[in-house]
């Protein structure tokens, strides 16, 4: 794994997102690394994500798929022009697409696991396949098309 999350590499005007940002408290803040050529991320449910009693909340599992998939997004476009992640000028993504299948039921208690494949890198595109898993059992797919930041966002 590197030693700073994807996230934490974020420009400080760019870091307020509810899945991601570090400056949003009643965020998520979730942290994305390497893991050799593919992209992990963990994040602990609380009681509030409950969907029915005892299960996550399909939005929250889509939230965190949706984020490491745009930080995982970020960190490839760096890696591919063999740049150090965070240098200027900034490579930043949003999501244009975000598919979930919910496999099984996500069980409230275990940490969640996020597992990321990048399956292509061009200049403003980048395509991300993700797993999510509770208990070693994944629960949900997911697929983010990740595009550079417009301007109108910026
Ligand atoms: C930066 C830190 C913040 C972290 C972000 C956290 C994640 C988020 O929640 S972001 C918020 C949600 N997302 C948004 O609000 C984005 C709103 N949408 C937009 O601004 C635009 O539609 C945008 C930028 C995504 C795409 O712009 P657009 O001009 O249509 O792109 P365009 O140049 O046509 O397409 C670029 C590539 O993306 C592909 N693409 C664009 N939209 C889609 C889509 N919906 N589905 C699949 N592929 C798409 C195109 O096919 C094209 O691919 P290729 O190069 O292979 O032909």
């Amino acid at each position: 794994m590197t030693e700073i999350a994807f996230q934490d590499a974020y420009p400080e005007d760019l870091s307020h997102c509810y899945g991601c940002g570090r400056h949003n408290p009643q965020g998520h803040q979730l942290k994305s690394f390497w893991d050799g050529e593919e992209t992990v991320a963990e994040f602990q449910p609380e009681p509030q994500h409950t969907a029915v009693p005892g299960f996550v909340y399909g939005g929250l599992i889509a939230s965190l798929i949706d984020c490491h998939g745009t930080g995982s997004a970020s960190a490839a476009a760096y890696r591919a022009e063999g740049r150090a992640l965070g240098s200027e000028p900034p490579l930043r993504f949003v999501t244009a697409s975000l598919h979930v299948d919910f496999l099984r039921p996500t069980p409230l208690g275990p940490v969640l696991k996020l597992r990321g494949t990048i399956e292509e890198v061009k200049e403003r595109k980048v395509v991300v396949a993700m797993t999510v898993s509770a208990n070693d059992q994944v629960c949900a797919t997911g697929r983010v098309v990740a595009v550079r930041l417009p301007a109108a966002m910026a």
